[in-house]
């Protein structure tokens, strides 16, 4: 059946092209009218792509200035499903935000309530981290807890650990975590905290909570991510004293109260890898900034391996040169500066089509492969046992429909349709919606044909 169909304004393309539907027998069901994405693929993409503030720092960010008893400016904020549910959940904490484009303005001066509501701790596990901030600042917090979700369990025994080791008093009751500070004071106690593995959100959570905590803290065996380090400047420019974040000892002073301040969230470099792989499957050229190539040392060098040209522009620009021969890597996920599995759906789409064959180990959760069955729809030859997938590349994906089944995922979906033959329709895009800003229209002013249709598809 052929169909035409307009993609738009926002598309370089103004002219209708045409649409190859597949037939109805070919198509999983929808059970609702729920947004889908259609990508027309083979699209040569090239041009310029702005790069968002990362969504991970933002969220934990948006958590520390519950530290500050005079507010916070953040910059560089992008425009996703995540920020605006923390923003409600800050909201219910007495926070008042206003928002005038990418600039966040939160008077946290006044926190009118301990307890986060479960309807929205449930659905994003980052607010969880406020745990830490809340505690550190009233003395006591009520935080249900954020439960797993697709890509694993996502257990929080050590933010609770950590924090008990702090002098708090914990209690995990009906789902909800209470805790409050045991001093006299009502302050917590610094400590040396050891992880048990170097948990980004552990950090985060305990990083806060130490900053107005009496004494000194030292967390061991500490995250590393770049995300880390934007949180500790934020509580430094607020005014804590920590050192070492960054490297895997962290250092905080407690002091006991934070200021103002005016800060700027680095950029996203999920968003960013996630964009020089869409370069790399099309075999396009695409230029990003601003990112900080020191965060993507990981990806940049797996392209490189793969065979694509990544180029250095200047101190924040970086090109990715698509080739028409790539040869397959593996790849093993692993905590920062090893190569990140936020990143590794993204990487196996472009497997997909390398020569020869290559090794995915997801090491950091134990179910985020869900990808795997989608391209194989799309002609991937993946095979999957436990959390390892080898991936034989083919000549030519070809579009299907397929089902998003988390963030990256997403992006790994929308990616593997733009280097397809044919159309594919990626439904569940809320999962999209949590981690990309304006995506599709990113990804039209570089030249690829998609877009967002609430029409539902024929079954
Ligand atoms: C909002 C945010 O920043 N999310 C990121 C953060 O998630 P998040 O902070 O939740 O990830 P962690 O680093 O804590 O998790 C890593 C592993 O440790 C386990 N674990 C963690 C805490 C704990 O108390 N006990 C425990 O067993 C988790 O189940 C997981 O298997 O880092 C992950 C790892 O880079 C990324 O995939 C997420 O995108
Ligand atoms: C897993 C992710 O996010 P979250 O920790 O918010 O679920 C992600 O950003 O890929």
């Amino acid at each position: 059946m052929q169909s035409t169909i307009d993609l738009g304004t926002a598309s370089q393309t103004t002219e209708p092209i045409e649409l190859t539907t597949l037939a109805s027998s070919e198509m999983p069901q929808l059970e609702t009218n729920a947004p889908v994405l259609r990508i027309i693929g083979k699209a040569p993409l090239s041009g310029h792509v702005p790069i968002s503030g990362a969504k991970n720092s933002i969220l934990a960010l948006m958590a520390g200035t519950l530290l500050s008893s005079e507010g916070c400016r953040i910059r560089n904020v992008p425009n996703l499903a995540d920020v605006q549910r923390m923003s409600d959940i800050l909201e219910t904490l007495g926070v008042k935000i206003s928002r005038n484009g990418e600039v966040l303005d939160l008077d946290t001066s006044n926190l009118t309530t301990n307890s986060a509501p479960y309807e929205l701790v449930s659905k994003m596990r980052a607010s969880f981290f406020a745990l830490g901030s809340i505690l550190a600042r009233l003395g006591s917090a009520k935080m249900p807890l954020p439960g797993g979700c697709a890509i694993g369990a996502r257990p929080v025994d050590l933010h609770v650990r950590g924090l008990q080791a702090l002098g708090a008093y914990v209690q995990i009751e009906h789902g909800i975590v209470h805790a409050h500070a045991t001093s006299r004071n009502g302050r917590l106690q610094g400590a040396k905290i050891y992880l048990d593995c170097p948990s980004v959100g552990a950090t985060e959570t305990l990083m806060m909570a130490a900053t107005l905590a009496e004494g000194e803290t030292i967390i061991e065996n500490a995250a590393q991510e770049p995300e880390v380090i934007d949180l500790a400047d934020l509580c430094i420019a607020m005014g804590a004293k920590i050192k070492g974040a960054g490297t895997n000892t962290i250092t905080i002073e407690g002091v006991e109260k934070l200021h103002f301040a005016d800060f700027t969230a680095i950029p996203d470099r999920i968003e960013a890898a996630t964009f020089m792989v869409a370069a790399a499957i099309t075999r396009s050229t695409l230029s990003m900034s601003p990112v900080v190539p020191a965060h993507l040392t990981a990806a940049i060098s797996k392209l490189q391996d793969i065979g694509v040209t990544v180029r250095q522009d200047s101190e924040d620009t970086i090109t990715v040169i698509g080739g028409d021969n790539y040869r397959a890597v593996d790849i093993e996920t692993l905590p920062y500066p090893g190569f990140p599995t936020d990143m590794q759906a993204q990487f196996m789409a472009l497997l997909t089509i390398c020569e020869g064959s290559g090794v995915v180990n997801e090491t950091v959760y134990e179910n985020r492969l869900q990808h795997v069955a989608e391209l194989n729809r799309m002609g991937a030859n993946i095979r999957l046992k436990n959390s390892v997938a080898v991936v034989s590349g083919v000549p030519q994906l070809s579009g299907a429909p397929v089902m998003a089944t988390d963030l990256r995922a997403s992006a790994a979906l929308v990616i593997a349709g733009l280097a397809a033959d044919g159309e594919t329709t990626v439904m569940g895009l809320h999962h999209l919606d949590r981690g990309y800003d304006r995506i599709e229209e990113k990804l039209r002013n570089v030249g690829a044909k998609l877009y967002r249709t609430n029409e539902v598809v024929p079954v």
